[in-house]
């Protein structure tokens, strides 16, 4: 099974044309992005990755409108919510519902209309605690999600998530992630910057920078297997083991960025180049593998 099988639909709601981003520093000027050219199309799960001090951040933060450009051109035609690293740099309220509301305060929305919104928009985020509980009493797994849920309760459908998963444990970061697939199914866009490759397997286009500026954009499979390996090229599926072949033997756009592929995918690569496994399509979670193992048809000395 592939992991972003999901389709989205083609309408663009977020495009940055030629955008410049520099900033006065005490020797000068610092150029942080350079002539970015993106789109964000909207349900798109779009990854942003980069080495530290790439621009990711930057990037998120002009997405977000929090981020003045210097040069170029943002369109973006509804409101963009930011879900920060830190939640306990976000949270001002005392008590989740006080919380929500002072986003909701700040977005003009009736003071009637917050109950009915606050209640929803944590059950999207997957905050299942009563409304007048206590931030300090959560966990920092549900600290996100009540910003995850502030976002929500301000009506925004584009959400910029900017390495939320850096300062959770693994099960948190699960959870997480399985909190933004559920709202990508609702119709929701995300933009998940990241600097965990194995978080790319959800996205439907990984954008990678280098430097300030763009230096790859395509689908995860291409990113970690080179472009041959995406099943849409012109050779077509059928032929998509045999490019992943050819793709084994030189570096993929991920490597050439200086990233390590997930686990799941250098083993792939490596059956792939024994001839184990014959995978058609860009094998990207560890159950995408079991399955093209199980799938085989004929196995080495099982005959
Ligand atoms: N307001 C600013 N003034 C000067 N330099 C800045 C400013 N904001 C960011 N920078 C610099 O721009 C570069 C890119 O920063 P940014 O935070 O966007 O990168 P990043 O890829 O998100 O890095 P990280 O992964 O470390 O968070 C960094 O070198 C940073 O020091």
């Amino acid at each position: 099974m592939q992991a972003t099988t999901q389709p989205y639909t083609r309408d663009r709601v977020v495009e940055l044309d030629g955008v410049t981003v520099a900033f006065h520093v005490q020797d000068g000027i610092r150029t942080v992005l350079r002539d970015i050219q993106l789109t964000v199309d909207a349900g798109e799960w779009l990854a942003v990755v980069g080495k530290n001090g790439s621009g990711k951040t930057t990037l998120a933060r002009v997405l977000a409108r929090v981020s003045p450009v210097s040069k170029g051109r943002v369109s973006i035609d509804r409101p963009v919510q930011m879900v920060f690293q830190n939640p306990d740099a976000q949270i001002v309220g005392e008590t989740v519902f006080e919380d929500l509301c002072f986003g909701m305060e700040n977005f003009d929305v009736p003071q009637t209309e917050m109950p009915r919104r606050a209640a929803q928009a944590a059950a999207l985020a997957g905050l299942h605690v009563p409304l007048d509980t206590p931030v300090e009493q959560l966990s920092g797994g549900q600290k996100q999600r009540l910003c995850i849920a502030s976002a929500i309760a301000v009506a925004s459908d584009i959400l910029v998530w900017d390495e939320p998963t850096s300062m959770i444990d693994p099960s948190g970061r699960r959870q997480i992630l399985d909190t933004a697939r559920d709202l990508r199914q609702q119709g929701f866009t995300i933009v998940w910057v990241t600097q965990r490759m194995e978080e790319l397997a959800y996205a439907d286009r990984v954008v990678a920078l280098s430097e300030g500026r763009i230096a790859f954009v395509g689908s995860p499979g291409e990113f970690f297997y080179g472009p041959a390996a995406d099943p849409t090229a012109p050779t077509g599926p059928a032929n998509a083991h045999t490019a992943s072949e050819e793709n084994a033997a030189g570096p993929s756009p991920c490597e050439a960025l200086g990233f390590d592929a997930p686990y799941v995918v250098q083993v792939a690569r490596r059956l792939a180049e024994a001839g184990v496994v014959d995978f058609r399509q860009p094998i990207l979670l560890p159950e995408d593998l079991v399955r093209a193992v199980m799938d085989r048809e004929v196995v080495d000395g099982c005959r």
